[in-house]
């Protein structure tokens, strides 16, 4: 069965042999003309085929290869959980320098060091996963500052940028004081000794300073950064200033993203103290450690095993460029698309006539080849957005689909990609299960399906009531009956049976239709709830519930 798009591919003339979708199975059909080689226009002939046909063994040998070798480089890089250091820049030094003065004694003309970058966080909706995410983020550093009154530049800003539906925790928080103070505990260090590396932490004197700075110029310069609110003495701790925690189940404005930690301030130079060589140095801000979890964001989240059509119903849906493939786990990343409904009844992903969805690779494949053979290109699939030229029309409703990796049999216990897989369905408010007709027996797969979501988070399962059996079009009628009443049976009133065909846009329609009619219902509860809470939350302030109690 995988054979047959292969060949397709190999003779970019072949594929056009399908045009028309008969009740009769299409890959009957087309292994049927392939082994007699003829076609609808009679064009090619049975010779073309055999004269490729070890090259064809040859090039699906290479791509099993290119498929293997991609799974092993991309098996893991879903990214849905990853814990980042955090630091703003620290604060540039400021300098202490003199301006020699014909006139008098030199005067102090250090300039002030710049202040460090902040990072911040803001959402992309382009992101699905944390891949992008690095483990150390660090603001810029400011720059020192120099002779004539010249101040540092200010560090860069970083700005991390998360998927919707990324939850922040902050775990620890650590300044540099902290830490100091920590090891000079374990030194045993005396009082004296301490003051002076304090010093010496935050002081900086001009190198051709003569002799030692005394200590009542130290002290006097501490005062006046204190004065100044410039001497941080220690980091505020969790119980001081309550930890970062954020949920970002809603786009952030661009313009508006949320400060993780602040840059250091940077140091005064030596005019500020009034002192010929001293000047003080860069704030050095807290580490913080952050703990990154993505829990995306959809309405309808697709629930099935590999290769049982997902990415294809996806793109028959919304227009999306999933990539699609005829083996296993080709989806590593979830992804999301947004289906628009029309008043007139029209959505923006129905397909056009003689339309169908190409796995991707093979249309690559296609292209190239039809390249080298100097032929004409083969036609791409209209984008599908267009499809039914859904300008002008009077949207009814919009909903975010999100297609996601397979799921196994043990993937409640993280086998696969497991747990990731189920950390990115559990928010969607409508799940729906996406059956392969063409598996011996899909009622069964069903139950596996079913068993997962529970064995993850019970209760889960309940929330997929709707049956998409997809590639309707590779039964025969009567194996197709039997199979949908089998499913029928075990649901029970329970939920919606669907037969459709992702590939062809067979079937949808009526997919449409019950999603809409659930989506709308999820948004209605779910804003009923919220009402409620707020109404709680109102009694609770007036304190009219707890005190009657
Ligand atoms: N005949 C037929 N083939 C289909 C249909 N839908 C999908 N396919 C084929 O089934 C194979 C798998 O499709 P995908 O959409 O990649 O399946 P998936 O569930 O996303 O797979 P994973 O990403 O591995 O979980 C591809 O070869 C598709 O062309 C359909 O309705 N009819
Ligand atoms: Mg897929």
């Amino acid at each position: 069965m995988i054979l047959l798009p292969s060949l397709r591919t190999a003779c970019p003339r072949c594929h056009r042999l399908t045009t028309r979708l008969s009740s009769s199975t299409v890959y009957l059909r087309d292994i049927r003309e392939y082994s007699t080689g003829e076609s609808s226009n009679g064009e090619i002939a049975s010779e073309h085929y055999e004269q490729d046909f070890t090259d064809i063994a040859g090039e699906l040998k290479r791509r099993k290869r290119k498929a293997d070798s991609k799974r092993r480089q991309y098996g893991n890089t879903f990214v849905d959980h990853i814990l980042v250091t955090v630091r703003g820049g620290k604060g540039g030094s400021g300098a202490a320098a003199l301006t020699a003065s014909v006139r008098g004694p030199s005067a102090p003309s250090g300039g002030n060091g710049g202040s460090g970058g902040s990072v911040y966080l803001t959402t992309s909706p382009s992101l699905s996963s944390l891949t992008t995410l690095k483990k150390r983020v660090i603001g810029g550093q400011g720059a020192s500052g120099s002779g004539s009154f010249k101040h540092g530049k200010r560090g860069e800003d970083v700005l991390i940028t998360v998927p919707v539906g990324t939850v922040v925790r902050e775990l620890k928080r650590e300044g540099e004081e902290e830490r100091t103070l920590r090891e000079e505990d374990e030194l045993g260090l005396n009082k004296e000794e301490r003051r002076k590396r304090k010093w010496q932490r935050w002081l900086i004197t001009h190198p051709s300073a003569g002799g030692e700075v005394s200590i009542e110029e130290y002290q006097d310069a501490e005062n006046l950064l204190k004065k100044e609110g410039k001497w941080i003495n220690k980091t505020p701790t969790f119980e001081q200033l309550s930890p970062i925690e954020l949920d970002l189940d809603k786009p952030l404005n661009p313009k508006e993203p949320i400060l993780l930690s602040l840059g250091g301030q940077g140091g005064l130079g030596n005019p500020f103290f009034n002192s010929p060589r001293l000047a003080s140095k860069g704030f050095l801000p807290p580490t913080q450690t952050f703990e990154f979890e993505l829990k995306l964001l959809s309405d309808v989240g697709l629930v099935g095993f590999p290769n049982s059509g997902k990415s294809t119903l996806l793109r028959s849906l919304t227009g999306r460029k999933a990539e699609i493939a005829g083996y296993e786990f080709t989806t590593l990343n979830p992804q999301i698309g947004v289906v628009r409904v029309f008043e007139d009844g029209n959505w923006s992903g129905s397909l056009g006539l003689n339309e169908k969805i190409e796995e991707s690779w093979i249309t690559r494949e296609e292209e190239e080849l039809a390249r080298l053979l100097g032929d004409e290109l083969p036609q791409p699939v209209s984008p599908l957005h267009q499809a039914n030229g859904a300008k002008g029309k009077v949207e009814r409703i919009r909903f975010t689909l999100s297609d996601n990796p397979g799921l196994l049999p043990l993937a409640s216990q993280n086998v696969g990609l497991g747990h990731s897989f189920l950390r990115s369905i559990e928010r969607s408010p409508v799940l729906i299960y996406v059956l392969d007709l063409t598996k011996p027996s899909p009622a069964e797969d069903l139950e596996v399906l079913k068993g997962e979501l529970e064995a993850y988070k019970s209760g889960l399962s309940g929330r997929a009531n709707i049956v998409v059996l997809n590639k309707g079009d590779g039964v025969n009628e009567e194996q197709g009956k039997f199979k949908v009443e089998q499913i029928r049976q075990r649901l029970g009133d329970n939920g919606d049976v669907v037969v459709v065909s992702g590939k062809y846009g067979l079937g949808v329609d009526r997919l449409v239709d019950l999603l809409v009619g659930r989506v709308e219902r999820a948004r209605e509860e779910r804003k009923l709830e919220i009402e409620e809470k707020e109404k709680m939350k109102a009694r609770g302030k007036r304190g009219g519930f707890g005190l009657r109690l």
